[in-house]
């Protein structure tokens, strides 16, 4: 928990001792309470370095704890205690000091970090604000235009920064915890400057400028929070430092933290913080796990198909320092990839500050030949089976036979590409989101015939990259895909009974979705559904001719986007999509006056008679459809746990964080709910088959509604895939 132990014979070395992480769980709070108060009345001790064990100074509260009742004694009279005391303390800051481990850091009279260390308050991202004194020490050290850049994004600054800002005294390349002892021994004695270390005793310059930054600090946070309480609460914690003693800041920033402490979003942000973690955690039906099976080393990666996806993606490698081979089929095709590839390099180097891109890693070329000494290949060729299915044969022939070759696919079959080859244990899917270089997340979409080691490898790879990798079975669109298809079909279906475009996806940003529906959709492009319906025969010549036109395999069918593409508004690209753009190629989405005429005529067309859509309508059918399917998914063995589920709608869908993802947020609005509005818009729309309520849904609603991480324990024929 905590260790005591004296060295040069008048300075106490504390030691936080917390595996993995020295999280400040109630026994360590009260063990470092217990030997902080025996060191500062030793007579003995002149002064107090504190410090955390295995290289770690200390990751803040143990977020396990909050939503429980609580226990232990609290942080703020031990940071209060030790930063009166007339003892100096130096905090010798080692991996991390984050949040309530930062805290304690402000509390001490000097801080000496390692040049790798990194600090911060993060717990905007859980719903919080620093709630132990931070939000009043911080703006007192650094002032207030930092403290609420920091605090309001819970960026994290490295060692050399924290010193510019003046959060660290010292930083050091060698031995910190030395360094701490000498710089200890150095200032025992010395009164005046202690006294003025004290930052609860410092007031912070109250300046005009103050109020106009804090002003418009609120503001930005407003603009971006897309309805999450805590980083405007973080503004208001702020206001009262800057404009209120100490004291009475104390009071203010315990109030504020009281208020957040239990709010829904606060859980939700929290169970997106394991939930995020549990995602590394996969399991196989066969026993492998996570933790049993060795990924391969992966030196150099081909990359083919140089289209969006493949650009990205080979940018994501190059950063991460792996070699690329990408090929491309056409010369042209080639030329235009090359060089949007180096440009995105170029430009992240000047980001960085860093005048030369790691091109040295890159080879183009047009010819798969190259190959043969790849580890591993990333496919990202058009979206056609047949030719995914030729380019496999024929990586077979070329590459070693140890080489992975991994697809990536959005929803096509990955078993069916891997029976074709005579490696199929070693095919996997890697399913990046677009742009493949910025977005976090990845799909390892593995079948029946992929090995552990594969999907480790994908995993472990997927991990170097940044990214936020989730192993899910194989089905028609994986997880994200599939609930997405839902969501679509919802939306489409509530043009045709009477919302505008702007109207669904206002509403859904007013939820926190990063953008409405419409949007994404002219963003990616209306040609991508349009082929994916084509090629699984929703439309085209197999259809048919008497089918009616808003009927499909059984259901009900909207021919919405079908009819824009046929016009060929196919979204931002176009110039047209659901909404205007002032050219091809625009980024600024306007209503289209032709789009309300479109559907007016769509609508009598068809002898739809329009209705008000309610926003409550509008969210209900959107979320719920997609919990509903994510229901069937888990039933089905396609993902392993809800978690799993709501890691990738948070991030590859831009699912508002703070309401935690479409399981959580079914759990949190009550399932019950959920199950009563889907059978109420059920009986409304029979012909939509998927708003029928699951059975996994109604189990656990008849079991009582239990919390998400039980859920599995409902799930029937547990294993079938994951
Ligand atoms: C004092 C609390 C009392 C509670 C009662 C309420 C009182 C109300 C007053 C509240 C005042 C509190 C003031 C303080 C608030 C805080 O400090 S909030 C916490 C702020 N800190 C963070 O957000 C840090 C979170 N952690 C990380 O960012 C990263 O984990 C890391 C430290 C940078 C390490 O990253 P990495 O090396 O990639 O490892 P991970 O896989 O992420 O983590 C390893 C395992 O450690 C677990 N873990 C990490 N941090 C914590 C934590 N703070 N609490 C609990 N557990 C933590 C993580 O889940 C991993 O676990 P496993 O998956 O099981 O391996």
């Amino acid at each position: 928990m905590a260790r005591y132990s004296r060295t040069e014979g008048t300075i106490a070395l504390i030691t936080l001792s917390n595996p993995p992480v020295n999280a400040l769980g109630a026994a360590v709070r009260r063990t470092i309470t217990d030997i902080m108060h025996r060191a500062l009345t030793d007579g003995e001790v002149k002064a107090v370095v504190l410090c955390g064990e295995n290289g770690t100074f200390c990751a803040g509260a143990d977020i396990r704890e909050f939503g429980k009742p609580p226990s232990g004694p609290a942080l703020v009279p031990l940071i209060h205690d030790m930063e009166a005391s007339e003892k100096p303390v130096v905090a010798a800051i080692e991996g991390v000091a984050l949040g309530g481990g930062l805290e304690i850091a402000l509390g001490c009279h000097y801080r000496i970090a390692h040049a790798k260390a990194r600090l911060g308050f993060p717990e905007v991202m859980l719903g919080l604000i620093p709630g132990a004194g931070g939000s009043q020490r911080l703006p007192r050290l650094i002032g207030i235009p930092a403290a609420l850049e920091l605090i309001t994004t819970g960026r994290l600054v490295s060692a050399q920064e924290a010193l510019k800002l003046g959060i660290v005294d010292q930083v050091v390349d060698g031995n910190t915890i030395e360094t701490a002892v000498k710089f200890a021994l150095n200032v025992i004695g010395v009164c005046r400057p202690l006294l003025s270390r004290r930052l609860s005793e410092r007031t912070p310059a109250f300046s005009v400028d103050a109020a106009a930054v804090l002003e418009e600090g609120m503001a930005r946070v407003k603009q971006r929070a897309r309805g999450a309480f805590a980083p405007v609460v973080c503004v208001q914690a702020l206001r009262a430092a800057a404009t209120l003693p100490y004291s009475r800041g104390m009071e203010t920033e315990e109030q504020l933290i009281n208020m957040l402490i239990d709010s829904s979003q606060a859980r939700a942000l929290q169970y997106c913080f394991f939930a995020q973690r549990n995602a590394r955690k996969w399991s196989l039906p066969s026993g492998a796990r996570w933790n049993n099976s060795k990924p391969r080393a992966v030196h150099r990666v081909g990359v083919v198909g140089l289209g969006t996806m493949g650009r990205g993606i080979t940018v994501s490698l190059v950063k991460a320092g792996i070699s690329v081979v990408a090929v491309e089929m056409e010369e042209k095709q080639m030329d235009l990839g090359m060089r949007a590839v180096l440009g995105m390099l170029e430009r992240d180097a000047q980001r960085r500050g860093d005048t030369r891109p790691p091109t040295h890693l890159l080879t183009f070329t047009l010819s798969l030949q190259q190959l043969g000494n790849v580890d591993l290949v990333i496919e990202a060729v058009f979206e056609d089976m047949a030719l995914k299915k030729r380019l496999f044969t024929e990586l077979c022939n070329v590459c070693k036979p140890s080489t992975l070759l991994c697809t990536n696919t959005s929803g096509l079959d990955v078993d069916a590409l891997a029976v074709v080859t005579h490696r199929r244990s070693l095919v996997v899917g890697m399913h990046f989101f677009a742009p493949a270089n910025v977005m976090k997340l990845l799909e390892v979409v593995c079948g029946p015939h992929s090995s552990a080691e594969a999907v480790a490898t994908a995993m472990t790879l997927g991990k170097r990259l940044g990214k936020v990798g989730v192993v899910v079975g194989n089905c028609p669109g994986f997880v994200g895909n599939r609930m997405m298809k839902l969501y679509l079909d919802q939306a489409y279906f509530l043009l045709e009974e009477g919302a505008a475009p702007e109207q669904v996806d206002q509403v859904l940003e007013e939820f926190g979705f990063t953008m409405g529906i419409f949007k994404v959709s002219d963003l990616s492009g209306l040609d991508v559904g349009w082929r994916v319906r084509k090629a699984s025969g929703l439309i085209g010549p197999d259809v048919n001719p008497k089918t009616p036109s808003r009927w499909r395999q059984g259901c009900r069918y909207s021919p919405l986007p079908d009819l824009l593409c046929e016009q060929g508004h196919l979204g931002q690209k176009s110039g047209r999509g659901w909404y205007l753009y002032e050219t091809p190629g625009g980024k600024e989405p306007k209503p289209d006056p032709a789009m309300h005429r479109f559907l007016q005529e769509y609508r009598s067309r068809y002898g739809l008679t329009p209705r008000h859509v309610h926003a409550h309508e509008v969210i209900e059918r959107c979320t719920y459809a997609m919990a509903n399917e994510g229901f069937r998914i888990l039933e089905e063995g396609i993902a392993a746990r809800a978690e799993d589920i709501d890691v990738i709608y948070v991030f590859g869908y831009g699912w508002p964080r703070h309401r935690g993802g479409p399981m959580f947020h079914a759990a949190q609005v009550g399932l019950a709910t959920v199950l009563q509005r889907l059978e109420h818009y059920h009986q409304l729309h029979p012909d939509v088959p998927h708003l029928q309520p699951s059975p996994l849904l109604q189990r656990l609603v008849e079991a009582g509604s239990p919390p998400v991480h039980h859920w599995r324990e409902h799930v029937q024929h547990l294993h079938s895939h994951l």
